[in-house]
């Protein structure tokens, strides 16, 4: 986004997002200070609500807060005003189109006129000076014709320019949530189909539910194997996702070697059976290194937590559950799936 504040203004905001910024226990980087700088300078209240709700439940804003809110609120800002701007002058040239096209039609209608008065003038009886007068007109319409015309082909080629450029930022935007590694929705997109998913939720008669995924003993296949192969080994694992994740399900690499599936309408038994399924996919699949004939000695496998929503809670209490589910399922022995426990509060559907 553009910052349009004076110069004695921004140095205004600067000393007071320094103060803001040293305060927290984040580092002192450009993403940190953006944040605080648009949050004295008050130019995003979606980011300042947040900033305002994170302070009010932790009292400051560690790294990992600080590098979401950004991604969340900065990043994200500036790819939706794109979109935005780029829907606003797609509309303004298609209205001056429209203008353009109905001048045109009067200028033409206008020149017709023009035309059968000259005919008439020029018939016996007719004046011959007015008629050439009105040809001068007619002369002159034409002219007038000939440069709607041309307005009217470059107000095409800004229409389609300004579509081009139109696809180009949702395609960024699009891009920047998915993982190069798994072509999997990567953490920041995960966060917008949660927040949609919970938003929906309440409507819902059932779910949704949420698995986390991680990859057991990865650091030892890393340690034996190399970091290449543990990377062709979060590869397959993300097609195995991509295959068996469809329709309105989200498969997302979490981070690292953690995966994560968002399940909405999905009541527990389905989120069990597809945690099940997915898990013996996983043990059952062979990864070969590159250019190796042999199958890896020793199978891979997962442990997954389940967790299915409890109305009213946060999409952070909903992820915490489900991670508590899996370390659960670490602890009883790994390649298996835990369904999270529901407090008693909650009670049971
Ligand atoms: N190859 C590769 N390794 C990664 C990537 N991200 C994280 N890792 C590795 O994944 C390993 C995770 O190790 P730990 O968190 O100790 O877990 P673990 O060895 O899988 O053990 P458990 O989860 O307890 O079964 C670390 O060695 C990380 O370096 C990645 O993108 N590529």
């Amino acid at each position: 986004m553009k910052y349009r504040h004076s110069t004695a203004q921004s140095a205004d905001y600067l000393r007071l997002a320094l103060k803001r910024m040293s305060q927290q226990d984040a580092g002192l980087h450009p993403a940190s200070y953006t944040i605080w700088y648009e949050y004295v300078a008050g130019t995003n209240p979606e980011l300042k609500a947040a900033v305002d709700a994170q302070i009010e439940r932790d009292g400051r804003l560690n790294e990992a807060t600080t590098y979401a809110l950004y991604a969340r609120h900065v990043a994200d800002f500036d790819a939706k005003t794109a979109l935005r701007i780029g829907d606003s002058v797609n509309h303004i040239v298609e209205q001056i189109s429209e203008s353009a096209t109905t001048a045109g039609e009067q200028a033409s209608r206008f020149g017709g006129s023009l035309e059968s008065w000259t005919d008439a003038l020029h018939l016996p009886g007719g004046s011959g000076s007015l008629a050439s007068g009105v040809e001068d007109i007619l002369r002159g319409t034409r002219e007038m014709q000939e440069a709607i015309s041309t307005l009217q082909i470059r107000l095409e080629e800004s229409r389609r320019e300004a579509q081009q450029l139109r696809q180009e930022v949702a395609r960024a935007r699009e891009e920047a949530l998915i993982d190069a590694l798994t072509g999997l929705t990567n953490r920041k997109g995960f966060d917008l189909a949660l927040d949609a998913c919970l938003k929906e939720a309440t409507r819902e008669a059932q779910g949704p539910c949420l698995l986390m995924i991680d990859l057991d003993h990865f650091k030892r296949l890393n340690d034996t194997l190399g970091h290449v192969f543990g990377d062709q080994v979060l590869t397959s694992v993300g097609q195995i996702l991509r295959a068996n994740v469809k329709g309105k399900d989200t498969a997302t690499r979490y981070g690292g070697e953690e995966f994560a599936v968002i399940l909405p309408q999905t009541p527990r038994g389905g989120a069990i059976g597809l945690a099940e399924a997915l898990r013996a996919l996983v043990f059952a699949s062979r990864v070969r290194r590159s250019g190796d004939k042999e199958a890896l000695i020793g199978n891979i496998s997962v442990s997954i937590g389940v967790a299915d929503y409890i109305a009213g809670e946060s999409a952070t209490e909903f992820v915490s559950r489900a991670d508590r589910a899996l370390y659960m399922a670490k602890a009883q022995g790994r390649n298996r799936v835990v369904l999270a426990p529901r407090p008693q509060s909650a009670g049971v559907q």
